[in-house]
């Protein structure tokens, strides 16, 4: 075969190139089947763009990883990216200086004082979850939205997010707005940034943009300035990743919008994907009814009727299977975050061009036969049995629902612990029942291989089922009860609780 070719793909009309063949709607999907006919890569352009998907995991452990110091961009969003984040959110920055101050700032503001200090919040936020499914078991996908989102927001401001409901209600218009505005297709101008060279008269959507800016901005910046107040009257005594920013501001060299939109980021890419791991639990617990059970022997053997706690993470080999299983079987990010190639560069018998837009579909990689036993079987087995076996670092390796190289998550420890502590709470308290889905009059079925199925374009979780999460004994109900009741009775100091 001559080499140096282009990756092979659909061809596509001139000038508009494959843009209305792609679906603006669950693309992983369509990805996926296009490499049945081109195989694991597969190119294409998008207005002139061009597009590189990868569908295998070794191909993007070998770009998007052993290459990362030129495939760590990302794709220039002018609307969302420029004007919309004035450059502050760092998940749309392009890979260089900037970004990698932002990288280190949000490390440190994630580094915690004291070791397993999170786990306290994330205990306390489990529990909590456990008894909003007892006093509110009509809304059981509200209730898990509602535990990610208090976790993150405790973490991120310093305090409860009960009684904060306004807090919520800004942060997630504001989540809303951006994730709108990132959609493929939205602004013209992000397909053609030659288009920012007009000037304001021309280019309406700026002015929109930049209005976008000012009002999260005061979301933002509101919760951050409460932050440094609360700071000041002694006030904040937990783990705070804004307190933290705040007292290195120096240091970090950070200004105020800097540190209100690195707090705000950890909302925005935290709260739903942890959610949305959960959620897929849930599908897979009805699906797979037997795995939920192995779980629960396992749980009730060694901790005998004791709830379970981060520090039982690794005298639970199954149930750790279990959540990385979760991770693979329902990637919350399926078609990844795109990168964006800085440099030409071969790879095969290929030619990739500097400023393709790199897509890693983490769906299909988690779901390649090449990479796993039958990847549509939900089965926590294929992680277990290692003699090395299970500690929280393996949870994030093994698959791709993280990311890669240099843009891999910053969140991935916090995020999969919170993931952890969530479902094996909920396998300890709760028996999860499919109940009856009004079309087809039988039990419902969230098969993750229907596109009905999901909801979301970035940042998914299954779509609304119809599931019935009932106490599986009354004892167990009251000891939630008693739990919470106890930690309730603790006010402010809730997340100061020792460790047991
Ligand atoms: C189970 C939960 C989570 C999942 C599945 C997840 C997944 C991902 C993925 C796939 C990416 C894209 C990586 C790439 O471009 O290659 C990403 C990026 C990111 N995540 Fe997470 N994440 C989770 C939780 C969190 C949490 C808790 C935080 C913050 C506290 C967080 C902060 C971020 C940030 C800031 C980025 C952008 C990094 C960059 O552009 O350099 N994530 N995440």
């Amino acid at each position: 075969k001559q080499g140096r070719g282009l990756v092979p793909g659909p061809r596509g009309l001139p000038i508009l190139g494959n843009v209305l063949e792609v679906p603006a709607t669950k693309a992983w999907f369509y990805f996926r089947t296009l490499g049945k006919r081109f195989g694991p890569l597969i190119s294409f352009s998008i207005v002139g763009e061009r597009v590189l998907i990868l569908n295998r995991g070794s191909d993007a452990v070998e770009l998007l990883g052993k290459r990362a110091s030129i495939y760590s961009s990302r794709p220039n969003l002018v609307f969302a990216g420029k004007y919309w984040s004035q450059n502050r959110r760092l998940v749309f920055l392009p890979y260089g200086d900037h970004l990698k101050h932002l990288r280190a700032a949000f490390h440190h503001m994630l580094q915690s004082r004291n070791a397993g200090a999170y786990d306290v919040h994330q205990e306390v936020e489990a529990c909590k979850l456990t008894y909003d499914m007892l006093i509110k078991p009509e809304d059981v996908f509200l209730n898990i939205k509602r535990y990610a989102s208090a976790l993150i927001y405790s973490l991120a401001y310093g305090r409860r997010l009960e009684g904060n409901d306004e807090d919520l209600k800004n942060i997630l218009g504001a989540i809303f707005d951006i994730d709108h505005h990132v959609r493929p297709g939205a602004h013209l101008v992000d397909s053609l940034p030659i288009l920012d060279k007009l000037p304001d008269v021309l280019a309406p959507w700026r002015k929109h943009a930049l209005q976008g800016y000012k009002r999260t901005t005061a979301i933002y910046g509101g919760l951050a300035k409460d932050v440094l107040q609360r700071v000041s009257q002694g006030d904040v005594s937990t783990e705070c990743f804004t307190a933290r920013l705040w007292a290195q501001q120096e240091k970090l060299n950070l200004d105020d919008e800097s540190i209100a939109y690195l707090a705000g980021t950890a909302f925005e890419a935290g709260a739903g994907t942890t959610s949305g791991e959960v959620l897929w639990f849930l599908a897979a617990a009805v699906l797979y009814p037997e795995t939920v059970k192995i779980a629960r022997s396992e749980m009730d053997a060694i901790l005998h009727d004791r709830a379970p706690m981060l520090q039982d993470l690794e005298s639970l080999p199954y149930c750790t299977g279990l959540v990385k299983e979760v991770l693979r079987w329902g990637p919350a990010v399926p078609a990844g975050i795109p990168h964006r190639l800085d440099r030409d560069d071969t790879y095969q018998d290929y030619r990739i061009t500097e400023g393709t837009t790199v897509i890693a579909n983490i769906w299909a990689m988690h779901h390649d036969e090449e990479t796993y036993d039958n990847p549509k079987v939900f089965e926590p087995r294929r992680w277990t049995g290692q003699e090395s076996g299970l500690n929280r670092a393996s949870l994030l390796e093994g698959h791709f629902g993280f990311g890669f190289g240099r843009r891999i998550c910053p969140g991935r420890a916090l995020g999969a612990a919170s993931v952890w502590i969530a479902i094996v709470r909920l396998i300890w308290a709760f028996d999860i029942h499919p109940d009856i889905d009004e079309t087809t009059q039988r039990p419902a079925r969230p098969d993750p291989y229907n596109p009905e199925n999901w909801a979301g374009e970035l940042i998914t979780e299954p779509r609304e089922f119809p599931v019935r999460v009932v106490p599986r004994s009354e004892e167990h109900a009251d000891a939630i009860r008693r739990e919470w009741d106890s930690l309730s009775e603790l006010g402010d100091g809730i997340y100061r609780r020792p460790a047991e």
